[in-house]
């Protein structure tokens, strides 16, 4: 583990503590109920308490995983280990010696760095005032993620491969998605992106933040990722078209199973104390008790939809058993074909404390754990009250709890690591289980809109949910539409040949006459453009795209397949998915990947196609070769220094080779080489697009800033000249597009989201 500054905050004498979460004072760092509740419940040795707890009033370090393709990756962790680290080694700042960045030891290939130093520090140091430029350059890129170290962990113990088909069932705003969307592409190289043929859908009841979501997943455009706005524990039956074990689809549809999910549920969050300091004040236990129902029932849920060879990782930022352990337990006692899986030998580098066996849930808010089971419980109120109860007795430990292997749940602890608390949990199907989950859904009737009832005869667990738990719980409540929606896709789910409904979704899916099931849903949807479509012809002619471009997965986002303004690309099982499923009772928020965009060019031109800069990773494979242009650092570096420079500014043989090319959409490759400038440690490839007598990098001003920063260690932009270029090509030069300022802020609203997750957290 990375050693981290501590002590360095410590208490003032004055009883307050200075940090960059302001002046806070001392006594607003305590809560009597937590300290009452978490005693009883044992999960701290006596002698550890207080450390414990010192550890909770102390700021987080910073973390952060450098992300993209493995290659980029690599690149980038050497820039932090050889340039940066050497820079911030021995920085004495108000004489005191400030630690450099320091990898963290559990995470797989040293790609994950934490440090500790306050926002004073990073402004005013001028060494780490450029490592934090440098930060907030890459990670505006998304070359690097700014998360918890902890909540790195449930996508790493899920062990996602390109094949997987995934979901992230409560998945905003997105960080845990990111890394699953990461593993799922690991086959990317540093300049093209592969098209995997497994799938991610990320879901999450909340509409606001799915839309968090996708503006964060926009960073890793993939073909492969689906995002929809559902409640995770009654997520309904997904179709789609078969698969064989190398994942191409077969036509019959059939339930859609997951080989890996992750239920990363909404909970308490009191092992985020650290940086929610508010916690503080209002933590109390009725809370985790309020949301225990919710997660168990999203864990049996998850556990219906998983594949006979699959695994769910179960995760949460609290370390109330109530929540933890309890659930695992209510879940494997409705599911007995599960166990949990002993990851002890896998990142040994994680000190970890085992899940426990005994808790005692406390009955009221003011603290009071001294039943010792539901049965003593109970017995206490009157039988007439007893169901107005919001205790289960899946809140105490079960009477098996010895024998369901709960040690093996994962419980991470503040004051170990320097890090916040969690709790993680691995659950497979038993290996000597013949699967039960059949493609079955239960019938209207039987079970109606139950759709977290067990497939088999196996013993159930109900777990009631009260008005007021409902109120207590975000994006729990669904409408009368949605339910009726769920309970309809369960019900048509049948064996063998798909129900009319099911037919005319698969059938208007390509002329856009889709019926609307959920009329609360108001997004557009997304359909298939006919692969003779004219407009898709003239795109892949002007883009000079192989014949192997898969035409027929290119969406549009209207209800007509009108190939209007972009172009979406997905693989074959998100096209299957969405053929044979209605959108709206998916409530399907995005699909597929951007990739290219209609260019209206100006006087005397026709609209042209251009690929985006986002897209072009996913394209690029399918671009025939001559239509690549390779050019020199020189090129590269008009490019990037001026917004429209004239094609006759370019040395030769650029300056020739882009007069001779026609105006619209262009790619110029760069290898990698060595100036008297700089580096250019790897090859690089960007859209260009030839305006009559300019011509223009089509990235967007954060990837520009963000690239110059790293070839040059400075911005080298020209602006006096830009802004006279720019004055100049619009009177003489009506075909100059504007520039992606933004990657595509769009039909789609995606970029209307805050970004959250920044590195300067200011
Ligand atoms: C702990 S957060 C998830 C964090 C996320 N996995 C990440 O790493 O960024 C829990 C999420 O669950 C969502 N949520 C709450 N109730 C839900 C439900 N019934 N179904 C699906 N999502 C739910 C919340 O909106 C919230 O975004």
């Amino acid at each position: 583990m990375a050693k981290t500054r501590r002590g360095r905050r410590n208490v003032k004498k004055n009883n307050q503590q200075d940090d960059d979460r302001g002046t806070i004072e001392r006594a607003d760092m305590d809560n009597e109920r937590f300290t009452a509740y978490y005693r009883a419940q044992n999960i701290i040795p006596d002698d550890q308490w207080e450390i414990f707890m010192e550890s909770l009033r102390r700021p987080l370090p910073t973390t952060f995983r450098i992300t993209g393709s493995r290659e980029i990756a690599h690149t980038l962790g050497n820039t932090i280990k050889e340039t940066y680290v050497p820079l911030l080694n021995n920085v004495i700042f108000e004489d005191e010696v400030i630690p450099p960045p320091a990898q963290i030891l559990w995470y797989p290939e040293g790609l994950a760095w934490q440090f500790n130093v306050s926002k004073k520090v990073l402004r005013r140091s001028p060494e780490f005032k450029k490592f934090h430029s440098f930060l907030v350059h890459e990670t505006e890129v998304g070359n690097i993620s700014r998360q918890e170290a902890v909540s790195m962990l449930p996508p790493i113990f899920l062990g996602v491969q390109p094949h997987h088909k995934v979901i992230d069932m409560c998945a905003a705003p997105g960080s845990k998605t990111a890394q699953l969307l990461e593993a799922l592409h690991a086959n990317d190289t540093a300049t093209s992106t592969s098209i995997p043929p497994g799938l991610l859908i990320a879901n999450d009841s909340d509409a606001r933040r799915s839309h968090l979501l996708i503006h964060q997943s926009a960073r890793l455009p993939s073909p492969a990722f689906m995002v929809t706005n559902l409640d995770a524990s009654i997520y309904p039956v997904l179709r789609s078209g078969t698969t064989d074990k190398h994942r191409s689809v077969k036509k019959t549809p059939r339930q859609l199973l997951f080989d890996r999910i992750l239920c990363d549920v909404p909970c308490s969050g009191d092992g985020t104390l650290r940086k929610n300091i508010g916690i503080w004040k209002r933590w109390q236990p009725m809370d985790g008790n309020g949301l225990h129902g919710l997660q168990v029932r999203i864990l049996q849920r998850a556990m219906r939809m998983l594949e006979p060879d699959g695994r769910i990782v179960y995760s949460t930022c609290s370390l109330n058993p109530v929540e933890n352990e309890a659930v695992i337990a209510a879940a494997l006692n409705s599911n007995p074909e599960f166990e949990l899986v002993d990851v002890s030998s896998q990142l040994p580098e994680l000190i970890r404390r085992p899940g426990i066996t005994t808790w005692t849930p406390t009955v009221h808010r003011s603290i009071d754990t001294s039943y010792t089971s539901w049965n003593t419980f109970i017995e206490t109120i009157p039988e007439e009250k007893r169901a107005e109860s919001k205790m289960f007795e899946t809140h105490w430990p079960p009477s098996n709890s010895d024998s369901l292997n709960l040690e093996r749940c994962m419980r991470v602890y503040p004051h170990i690591q320097d890090t916040g608390g969690f709790f993680v949990a691995v659950l497979e199907r038993k290996s000597n289980h013949e699967p039960s989950t059949s493609t079955h859904a239960p019938k209207r009737g039987v079970e109606e809109a139950d759709v977290t009832a067990p497939e088999t005869k196996k013993p159930k667990l109900e777990i009631p949910i009260s008005p007021h738990q409902l109120d207590e719980v975000p994006g729990a409540n669904m409408s009368p539409a949605e339910s009726a929606a769920t309970a309809e896709i369960d019900t048509i789910m049948d064996e063998g040949e798909p129900t009319a409904e099911l037919s005319q979704a698969r059938s208007t899916a390509h002329t856009g006459k889709l019926k609307v099931s959920d009329p609360s849903f108001k997004e557009m949807p997304y359909t298939f453009v006919a692969p003779d479509d004219p407009a898709l012809a003239t795109c892949i002619q002007q883009l000079n795209l192989s014949s192997d471009f898969p035409s027929s997965n290119v969406l549009v986002r209207n209800p007509e397949g009108e190939a209007v303004r972009s172009f979406y690309l997905t693989n074959d099982l998100v096209k299957s998915v969405i053929l044979n499923n209605d959108y709206t009772r998916m409530r399907l928020m995005t699909s597929g990947t951007k990739v290219i965009t209609k260019q209206e060019a100006g006087r005397g031109m026709d609209a042209h196609f251009r690929i985006l800069g986002e897209g072009l990773p996913v394209i690029l494979p399918y671009v025939n070769s001559e239509a690549i242009m390779t050019a020199d650092f020189p090129v590269l570096k008009i490019l990037l220094q001026t917004y429209y420079p004239l094609c006759a500014s370019f040395p030769e043989p650029f300056k020739s080779a882009i007069e001779a090319r026609s105006a619209g959409s262009h790619i110029a490759r760069f290898p990698a080489s060595q100036s008297s400038d700089t580096t250019l440690s790897r090859e690089l490839v960007f859209p260009l697009w030839k305006s009559k007598i300019s011509v223009a990098l089509m990235i967007d001003k954060k990837a520009k800033s963000a690239l110059i920063l790293r070839l040059f260690g400075e911005d080298i932009t020209i602006p006096a000249r830009e802004q006279g270029t720019r004055k100049r090509l619009e009177a003489i030069d009506a075909t100059a597009p504007d520039q992606p300022n933004d990657p595509e802020v769009g039909e789609n609203g995606r970029d209307e989201d805050a970004d959250e997750d920044d590195i300067d957290t200011e």
